[in-house]
């Protein structure tokens, strides 16, 4: 059962809607019959609306694994800075040497080493990477 939002004021009124990240929700039927505590089922509530999960235990499951993608993407975007380093100190070496920035054959290594690992987004990936390294070719 839903009840038509109404602004709040007062949080233990009753039958008035959530306030969720700054918007409104329906109140559920068991909220109305007030069978779980207000803040539990507001707290669970925005738990599954943050996930998309559709039950608490989800919903739980899905933030500890987004807590260690972000640790993740923090390793990786990491490893990027110092690859960045790396490829800077060669390309200035062999420019200073009179070379050219770019060694194309090279490239298609590391092309190669990508895409036999993660097939054809690998490709995509190793350019981007490669952008990163040494700027649009
Ligand atoms: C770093 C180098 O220079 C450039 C950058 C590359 C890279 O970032 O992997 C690869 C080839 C070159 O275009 C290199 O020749 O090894």
């Amino acid at each position: 059962m839903v009840v038509l939002s109404e602004r709040i004021t007062d949080t233990n009124r009753r039958p008035g809607p959530v306030s969720v990240r700054g918007a409104c929700r329906f109140r559920t039927g068991s909220e109305l019959r007030g069978t779980r505590p207000r803040s539990e089922t507001d707290m669970s509530t925005r738990h599954t609306v943050d996930t998309g999960a559709a039950s608490d235990h989800a919903a739980e499951l899905i933030s500890d694994a987004r807590e260690r993608i972000d640790a993740l993407d923090h390793r990786i975007i990491g490893l990027l800075a110092e690859r960045i380093t790396m490829s800077e100190q060669i390309q200035r070496a062999r420019i200073a040497s009179g070379g050219r920035r770019v060694h194309l054959s090279r490239e298609m290594e590391v092309i190669n080493h990508y895409s036999g690992a993660l097939g054809k987004p690998g490709t995509a990936l190793a350019m981007t990477v490669l952008e990163l390294c040494r700027g649009r070719a």
